[in-house]
């Protein structure tokens, strides 16, 4: 592997490629530093080498070009207090600006780069776009492993201007070497559970996991495709109508493959996505209509609890309701005590995700289970088998 250790910084510019896609208030405070704290030792290691450091992210999925509630310099503060020094902010992540503050850098400086995904050729992982950015470094370095599924200017085509100067960091490192015990020697039973939002992204993973897992627990916004799948009346609740035809095909081949497909049978509903809204508990196949399914139901919560108490191996990604919102975290809070309890007899329990890392977090579980992962899809993509494109490109000298 090429890693940051094999790699002397003295008297280089690092381009390092961080997931700093942290979730914020609505004072844009950061309210899980998770990835941030996990980034500091590579950023460490290329300072102590004596080298200076480019810092460079996306934050949450801004569509139309920049927006406030998704500017990195909401996080310069915290990096500066980290550091003990003043990290240099670029308003524009390329541009005439970005070129100087680069130019400028001196050993043992920080500079951060504004949003990424405010420009579209990010994720269309343009090369002109990715050649602009690696023009301000010697050296690349990709430590984003939540961003390690996508093939993006900055995650994988930047390598392409760096043949010989490109390395993983330590999370990327850590990451991978824990995913790979898990995927290499899962005792059984094997339990993966999903949940959260990302329905698009993560459904399609279910297929490949079908052939590794012996029960997959489905929850969080998720469901409600499946539910609506099924037959059911799922209200105004989350729902990809373009899944639909596949989750009933991932119901019929979980069948086929003998793998236990639980969806949650009732739901804790309300009549807006607000905790203040008016809350019930129904079947998750008779919601309402104009109520949505905010976290999974009482019968559910105790049936998930069951399986995930049983389970060797657990994979967790994305909460089984908007536990943000203190209404509806029991269900997110019950599956962690099951994971906590499955841990403390034995059991190895992967959890991943930004969010879902947030919610461990918040219950003090952190330590409490085998590991918490940085990424959530590029977890789950990696536990499927599938070779990351971000982690392909630093390997890859034909890249
Ligand atoms: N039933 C639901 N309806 C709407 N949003 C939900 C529901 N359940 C969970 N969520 C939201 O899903 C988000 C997390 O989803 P996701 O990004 O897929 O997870 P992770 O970041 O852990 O990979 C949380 O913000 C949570 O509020
Ligand atoms: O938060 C992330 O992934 P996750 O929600 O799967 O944990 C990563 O920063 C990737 O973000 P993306 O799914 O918008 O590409």
């Amino acid at each position: 592997m090429k890693t940051v250790d094999n790699y002397n910084f003295a008297g280089k510019k690092a381009l390092v490629r961080v997931d700093f896609n942290v979730p914020l208030d609505k004072e844009y405070n950061i309210t899980d530093d998770t990835r941030i704290r996990a980034a500091v030792p590579t950023i460490k290691k290329i300072l102590a080498d004596g080298g200076a450091v480019i810092l460079m992210s996306h934050l949450g999925r801004p569509k139309t070009g920049p927006e406030e509630k998704y500017s990195l310099k909401h996080l310069v503060n915290r990096l500066s207090a980290e550091f003990g020094t003043t990290v240099k902010f670029a308003p524009d992540c390329i541009g005439d600006e970005a070129v100087a503050l680069a130019q400028g850098l001196q050993p043992g400086d920080i500079l951060l780069l504004e949003n990424l995904r405010f420009y579209k050729e990010e994720e269309k992982g343009d090369p002109a776009f990715a050649e602009k950015l690696a023009s301000f470094g010697d050296v690349y370095v990709n430590d984003a492993f939540g961003t390690a599924h996508r093939e993006h200017a900055s995650t994988a085509v930047v390598a392409r201007y760096f043949p010989k100067d490109k390395v993983t960091g330590y999370v990327m490192q850590a990451e991978l070497d824990n995913a790979r015990r898990v995927l290499e020697n899962a005792e059984r039973p094997y339990t993966a559970i999903m949940g959260g939002a990302k329905i698009s992204d993560k459904i399609l993973i279910i297929e490949k996991l079908l052939d590794r897992v012996d029960n997959l627990i489905i929850g969080g916004g998720m469901s409600y495709t499946f539910v609506k799948a099924d037959g059911g009346q799922i209200g105004s609740s989350l729902v990809e109508n373009d899944k639909l035809d596949l989750a009933s095909r991932l119901i019929a081949m979980a069948k086929d493959k003998g793998v236990q497909i639980m969806i949650p049978v009732d739901s804790v509903i309300a009549d807006a996505f607000s905790n203040e809204a008016n809350v019930d508990t129904c079947l998750s196949h008779h919601i309402p209509e104009n109520w949505m399914g905010l976290d999974i139901g009482p019968t559910a919560r105790e049936q998930y609890a069951d399986v995930i108490r049983n389970s060797k191996t657990i994979l967790w990604n994305g909460p089984m309701g908007v536990f943000e919102m203190s209404n509806f975290s029991v269900g997110t809070e019950f599956v962690a005590d099951a994971v906590m309890e499955a841990t403390s007899r034995g059991a190895y329990s992967l959890i991943g995700g930004g969010d879902s890392a947030a919610a461990v977090n918040q219950m003090g579980y952190t330590d409490k289970v085998s590991y918490v992962s940085t990424g959530g899809g590029a977890l789950l993509e990696y536990m499927e088998g599938k070779t990351l494109p971000g982690v392909a490109a630093i390997e890859r000298d034909d890249y």
